[in-house]
């Protein structure tokens, strides 16, 4: 069964693509699949890219399994269904993890930081020069304020940069929102692994608290001003460093 995308999605995409130039000829993509509702609409979405562009470029869909008994049967099931490589990437995170639990206070950052080392060294293996994680406009307002209120930082999630070791890493979705993400799979019956995918949910809590109470702060903002979003994506490109607090030397 062939999935729809909507004109929105594919324009956002198209004008994404263009205005940071994240895909562009002959790129090999590695591109990162959780199985969430983001990059299970990134895949098809590059999919659709692939049909659109006037150039060429490939892209294999990759799922990092951390050890905790994860099936993946149905996911891959759906991307050769779709005509989409994919390959899952076996690692002991979740023993890991166990081990460093009295340690380390944040798994989920834990995780996340595995979890970026093992796409890398797959597209390092796989010869892809790109990376594609499925980051959204709310994950980037999220990020934004999580930086600003915990870590005293003015950050967000950059559409595309270079890593140290020399991958591109590119973020297709950034520029839409995450409703529009979740109606792509429930207009499309695609099913997607649960929203609140951290794995290290299962003994932690604090991060995804923190990250909960942003999404929730955002929604009251968004209710009262409700150009709150695409204002803050005018505001990301729209950056006066000269009027912050910066010193001389
Ligand atoms: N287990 C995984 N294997 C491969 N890539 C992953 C995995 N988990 C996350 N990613 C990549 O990192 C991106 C951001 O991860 P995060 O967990 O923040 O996303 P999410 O909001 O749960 O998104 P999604 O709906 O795609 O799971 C994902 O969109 C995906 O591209």
């Amino acid at each position: 069964m062939s999935v729809k995308l909507s004109k929105k999605i594919m324009s956002k995409l198209g004008k994404t693509n263009a205005e940071f130039k994240l895909i562009e000829e002959g790129d090999k993509i590695l591109v990162g699949l959780s199985g969430g509702k983001d990059s299970l609409t990134m895949i098809h979405a590059m999919k659709e890219q692939q049909r659109r562009a006037p150039f060429a470029f490939e892209f294999i869909a990759v799922t990092v399994s951390y050890g905790m008994g994860e099936n993946f049967d149905k996911l891959s099931a759906h991307c050769r269904e779709h005509g989409i490589q994919h390959v899952i990437k076996e690692t002991q995170t979740y023993d890991l993890a166990k081990e460093k639990i009295r340690k380390n206070s944040s798994f989920c950052s834990f995780f996340s930081r595995m979890r970026r080392g093992y796409l890398y060294s797959v597209a390092k293996e796989l010869g892809c020069n790109k990376v594609a994680l499925g980051h959204h406009m709310d994950d980037a307002a999220e990020s934004f304020f999580m930086n600003f209120i915990y870590n005293g930082q003015m950050r967000s999630l950059a559409p595309k940069y270079t890593a140290q070791n020399g991958l591109v890493v590119i973020r297709p979705l950034i520029q839409m929102r995450e409703r529009q993400l979740r109606a792509f799979v429930e207009d499309n019956g695609i099913e997607a692994i649960g929203d609140e995918a951290c794995p290290a949910m299962r003994f932690d809590v604090k991060m995804p608290y923190a990250r909960a109470q942003m999404k929730d702060m955002l929604a009251k903002m968004e209710k009262e001003h409700p150009q709150l979003f695409t204002s803050l994506n005018a505001a990301f490109k729209n950056i006066s460093v000269d009027s912050f607090f910066m010193t001389e030397d």
